[in-house]
Formats: C-alpha cells, structure tokens, sequence
C-alpha cells in the first residue's frame, strides 16, 4: 500500500515536471555555448486525498509568475480539465479532482436543510466539485452579486435562495423586499408571508427603499443607544427581524440617484444592522456596480457571461468560458466553481405553498413580462 502510494506520488512529480517543460515554466542557465540549465519550480509536497491531489511548489526568484496563467493550458494537457491553481507571486498549489462536476444538481431540501442549519442566514449556493454542498452565512458574507447572461441560471439561483430562506426563517425573523425589474420572476413570492412586497416600477421600488433607509437609520440609533455593535445584540424587547432586500436586474433602475444612493448606502452600512442585498444583472456594468457597490458585494456569482471583460467586472474570472446552464463561478472567501441546485417554478411554489397569506392584488407584478432591451442593460451609462 505504501508502495503504490510512493509510486503514485512520484508519477504525479514527473508529470509535473512534464507540464513545467511544456509550459516552459522554468529559468534558463546558459553554462555555455551548447549546454543550458533549466531551473523547474521546487515541488515541497503531492498530498493524495479521495477526491483530489494536490501539489505545492515554489517558483524560484526571477521566473514571471504571470507564465503560470499564460501558460495553463500546459497543466491542462497534462491534468486535465478539472484543476485549479491558487496561489500568488511564489507559492502555488495545483489541485487535481477526480471527479467532475455534477452537471444537473436538483434541489432537494432535506439534503440542503443541514448545510444551512449552523448558520442564521444560510445562502445555499449548490455542489462543488468534490460533490460537496457549499453554502455560507449572509450575516458573515453580507450582499451577493449575481450576475449571468439570459438563460444563464440567474432567476433559478435566486429562487432557490429565496425559497430556502422562506422555509428556514420565520416571518419575525426575516423580512423580504423584492425589486421585479422585468416583472417575470417574483410574482411567485407575493403572497408568502416574509415577502413584504413586490414592486417592479421605478418609483415604488424608490418607496421601497426609503422605507429601508428608514428602518437603517431606526436601527443605528438604537445599536448607539444601547451600545451595541449589531441588531443582534439588541435588548430582546428591541430585536428586529433580518432584512433582505433582492433586486432582480437592478441595471435597470441605475438612472435613479436616490435609488443608487440607498443601494448604495445599504451595502456599506447594513451588515451590522441586519439589512442584506441580493443585486443581480444580466450584463455586468462597471459604472452602474459603482466602486462603492462592488466592493460591499462580499460574494459574488458569475453565472455565464459574454466576455472576459464581464468576468472581470464581476470578480468571476472565467465565467465567460462556462457552458452548462446552472453553472457558475463564485468568488468568496475563495473562489469555487459550483453547480446551482435546479429549482423549478413549480417545485418553487409547492414549498412555498404553506407560507401563502391572504394579501391585496400588486397590479405591478402580474403584468406581462417586460422584455428587456440592449438599451437597458448595454454599457450607456452617463
Ligand atoms: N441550476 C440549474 N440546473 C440546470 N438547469 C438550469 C439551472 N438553472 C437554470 N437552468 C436551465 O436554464 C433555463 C434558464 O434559467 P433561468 O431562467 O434561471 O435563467 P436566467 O439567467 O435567469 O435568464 P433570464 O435573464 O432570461 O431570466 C431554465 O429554464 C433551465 O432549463
């Protein structure tokens, strides 16, 4: 057994080194006119697991770390497809799965339900490649971006997000308001009982917001009156629910200063308050994700998206290049590629179903689906 493993580990140094050769990862010596040294990173350790092996090295001084990224395509050949790199400037390490990405995850809350359980606000992103669940808490990773083409998986994500919340939270405990730019999505949730409501025009969802800025400004006097540095540490008779507010293509609301501004204000001061935005776009807009915005995003999911350019913008490097629906790129603690968990509308609103209350008609939400235009999510900001 030890010997197999010696030997396995071996194999993978070689062909390592194979790939550095391929690569041209490596410092050339001339000694003279015939003979060259070439200098290879210095491999420290090949670490078999079950599902994975990973290998660390060093580069030595003077080689570009840049001809790692260059030059990927090498380890590719050699490994495969399904690696990835970490690391930066000198210490790297290569991680090769055996096993590939799911390529169709269906969402399945019993499985789903103890992932989430350790956390107050349990975001359930999908499988890894391991086939692990990964999920985190929002009140430690506050504000998500998603952001993907049409067809992409976006509205799926967030429906299952949403949907998983709603089973996990109670009403008193979380409070959701929802931005419906293309009027297509949220309709399903109007009638549960967390959804304080659904608005899709421009100037409701302003009114929307105000009554956000409202309750931020209520909450941050009452953590300086009681000396508190989060709402959760109210005094009981003072404890306020958790707020969520989801935009879905908030691209669309970006000629509105006030709007931009509560956004805006949100991101950077709702984490101790308890106040979380969940933003998403169809085409990822530098200007509109203003540096303020973006860099209150903490976690960010680029499903597929055009170009390299977008990936950028998103934080997602690569995610231009994915080509399976429900599949995205999520930039975190770390960054992972995921399979989302597929929820259907009709799934959706089976488990929803048992949080349905009575509400008044929200014309805004049951008109025709808006169609969106290159004009409303093209790069025209002024
Ligand atoms: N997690 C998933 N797993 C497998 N297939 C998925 C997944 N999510 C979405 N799909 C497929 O992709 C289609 C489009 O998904 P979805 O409506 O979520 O995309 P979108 O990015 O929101 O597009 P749009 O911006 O046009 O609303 C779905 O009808 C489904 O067929």
């Amino acid at each position: 057994m030890k010997l197999k493993e010696t030997w396995a580990k071996l194999q993978t140094r070689k062909k390592l080194i194979d790939a550095f050769k391929s690569g041209e990862i490596h410092l050339t010596y001339k000694i003279d006119k015939d003979n060259k040294r070439l200098i290879f990173p210095k491999i420290h350790s090949v670490d078999l697991e079950k599902e994975s092996t990973t290998i660390t090295f060093t580069l030595p001084n003077g080689l570009n770390p840049d001809l790692l990224k260059k030059n990927f395509f090498a380890f590719q050949q050699h490994f495969g497809k399904n690696i990835e790199l970490d690391g930066e400037i000198k210490k790297y390490s290569l991680t090769v799965y055996h096993t590939s990405m799911p390529s169709e995850l269906r969402y399945n809350f019993e499985q789903i339900k103890p992932v989430i359980a350790p956390f107050s606000l349990g975001i359930i992103c999908g499988k890894d490649r391991n086939g692990q669940y990964v999920a985190f808490d929002l009140l430690q990773q506050p504000h998500i971006l998603i952001a993907g083409e049409t067809g992409s998986g976006k509205s799926t994500q967030l429906r299952s997000i949403l949907t998983t919340l709603i089973k996990t939270k109670k009403p008193n405990e979380l409070e959701l308001y929802l931005g419906d730019c293309k009027k297509s999505e949220f309709h399903l949730f109007r009638k549960v009982e967390h959804v304080q409501c659904v608005h899709s025009s421009a100037r409701d969802i302003q009114r929307m917001l105000l009554h956000i800025k409202k309750e931020l400004d209520e909450r941050s006097d009452l953590t300086e009156m009681f000396e508190v540095s989060h709402v959760d540490d109210l005094p009981a008779e003072h404890r306020k629910p958790y707020l969520v507010v989801c935009i879905d293509e908030f691209v669309m609301l970006r000629k509105d200063e006030l709007i931009m501004d509560i956004l805006t204000e949100i991101v950077a001061i709702g984490r101790t308050l308890g106040v979380y935005a969940i933003l998403s776009m169809q085409r990822p807009n530098a200007k509109v994700l203003d540096t303020t915005i973006r860099a209150n995003l903490t976690v960010s999911m680029g499903f597929k998206l055009r170009d390299a350019m977008e990936s950028k913008i998103v934080n997602t490097p690569d995610a231009h290049k994915i080509e399976t629906s429900g599949r995205f790129v999520m930039n975190s603690d770390k960054l992972y590629e995921i399979q989302a968990p597929y929820l259907t509308m009709e799934k959706a609103k089976k488990f929803l179903n048992p949080f349905m209350v009575a509400k008044g008609s929200a014309k805004d939400v049951t008109d025709k689906p808006k169609e969106l235009t290159e004009k409303d999510v093209f790069n025209d900001v002024n």
